[in-house]
């Protein structure tokens, strides 16, 4: 289903469905899925990639790296192609880069423009243009790139790349893989070496992919915290890419398997990177049954397949420290909370407040209206679980955000009474198939009329 923003909102109900069984894919990792386009965009030779997320996010991503270039096409499902045009051979794009729903993409891309002399103006949902952007704008501006932005760097956004750009050591002041990807994927066309330090590690996809196409990367462990250090204007050539699974994705699935009685669920193929694993370490600290199987590494990355049970949960707190390596799961975590015994204490999660929502705000609402106690700070939240007595009984608003949709979807499974959503189109953006896959499984989703 389309998340174009001329199309009406669709509304979406679940409710108690029994016990969810079998055995599902996770799709594509949304992360990889981007960088996987970006470096073979910039990379010399044809990068042949598989397992690609088909999502509109990274649609939008690849529909600006044809704008800026190279060579992308579709040979069939998650099969793509991509001819790139080396390292400082971007070329202008003729119009305007439309990146959707995504943060990932406008950021990234925005770090790619700035390190090549040319102009390009960004644009986005109205999700995106609430986003901040000048968190990427402040280094990209020391390497050279000016820009003509709405107040606030918000989209749109005309930038202008850097004549030569150039290279710069900068300390993330927030924990931000895509800050860290912006400022290396600028500093690949700056001669000399480009260092970002982060004093809290973030996900490394980036670093890897830097290596996997032949870039020289050092990563040491600095007074200020890991430090990312990315010799410039490499000669990059094509790489063949095997996408894993994407584990934001997977922890709907596993998550209601968890939560519905009776339920047992399997999901293969996913990406076990330990910068994306926080969740699944949360949930077994909560006492889930969760296992991983077959444990393997695919094209450079740990993949595994993960086995969910239902499980009685008890609340946690779970360390601020971890929020990086889970920061798009706490939504889903919230669900889990819903039906674990006591307290979960989230702390240290400003961030979700800039995300496609405040999702701080979007789940306090959401569980409220559902009967689920929450008390909420600016940048923690705790929900006190009621066990298999979740009340349920409301349509939650998911303000363009995808995973607030997924969160609320999964909560109606095991709710007494059915919960709906505002509006599900969004889900497409980085899990087109979760209707499909959570309705295999046994899930009760019904289309509903809108309020
Ligand atoms: O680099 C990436 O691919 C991502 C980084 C995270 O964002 P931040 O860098 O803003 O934390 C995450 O929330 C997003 O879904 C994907
Ligand atoms: C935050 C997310 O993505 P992005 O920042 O790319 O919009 C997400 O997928 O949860």
């Amino acid at each position: 289903m389309s998340a174009d923003p001329e199309s009406a909102p669709r509304p979406l109900v679940s409710a108690a469905s029994g016990p969810l069984s079998g055995t599902g894919r996770a799709p594509g990792d949304k992360s990889v899925s981007h960088r996987a386009l970006i470096f073979g965009a910039l990379a010399v030779g044809e990068t042949s990639i598989t397992g690609l997320l088909e999502g509109e996010d990274v649609l939008r991503t690849a529909a600006a790296m044809g704008a800026l270039g190279a060579e992308v096409a579709r040979e069939g499902t998650g099969a793509w192609r991509v001819r790139g045009v080396g390292v400082g051979g971007l070329a202008e794009p003729a119009g305007v880069l439309d990146l959707g729903n995504s943060g990932t993409g406008a950021r990234l891309i925005m770090g790619l423009v700035a390190g090549h002399p040319i102009t390009a103006t960004f644009t986005g949902d109205a999700s995106l243009s609430r986003r901040p952007m000048g968190r990427v704008l402040t280094p990209l501006g020391q390497m050279g790139a000016t820009w003509l932005s709405r107040e606030g760097g918000r989209l749109p956004l005309t930038l202008h790349g850097a004549a030569r750009a150039r290279a710069i050591r900068y300390v993330l002041p927030v924990a931000s893989a895509q800050v860290k990807s912006a400022v290396l994927l600028a500093g690949l066309n700056a001669p000399g070496r480009t260092i970002v330090v982060e004093p809290e590690a973030t996900r490394d996809h980036t670093e890897r992919m830097l290596r996997h196409f032949g870039a020289t990367v050092t990563v040491t462990e600095g007074p200020e915290g890991r430090e990312i250090a990315l010799d410039g204007e490499p000669d990059l050539t094509a790489a063949p890419v095997a996408v894993p699974g994407d584990p934001s994705s997977a922890a709907f699935p596993l998550v209601a398997a968890l939560t519905v009685p009776g339920s047992q669920v399997r999901m293969e193929g996913v990406g076990l990177n330990p910068g994306r694993t926080g969740l699944f370490d949360t949930l077994r600290e909560m006492g889930a049954d969760l296992v991983i199987e077959n444990a393997r590494t695919e094209a450079g990355e740990p993949v595994g397949d993960l086995v969910a049970r239902h499980s009685a949960l008890k609340g946690v707190t779970v360390p601020p420290e971890r929020a990086p390596s889970m920061i798009d799961e706490y939504p889903i975590l919230c669900v889990a909370a819903a039906h674990a015994e006591g307290e979960t204490v989230m702390q240290g999660i400003g961030e979700l407040r800039v995300k496609e929502s405040d999702r701080i705000a979007a789940m306090a609402r959401g569980l409220e209206a559902c009967g689920v106690k929450v008390a909420e700070s600016p940048d923690g939240m705790t929900v006190t679980g009621a066990p298999g007595a979740v009340p349920g009984g409301a349509t939650v608003a998911t303000h363009l955000d995808h995973r607030i949709a997924m969160s609320f979807l999964v909560l109606g499974l095991s709710a007494r009474t059915p919960v709906g959503v505002d509006d599900a189109r969004m889900i497409a953006t980085s899990f087109p198939e979760f209707e499909v896959l959570m309705t295999g499984f046994g899930a009760a989703f019904r289309e509903a009329p809108p309020a």
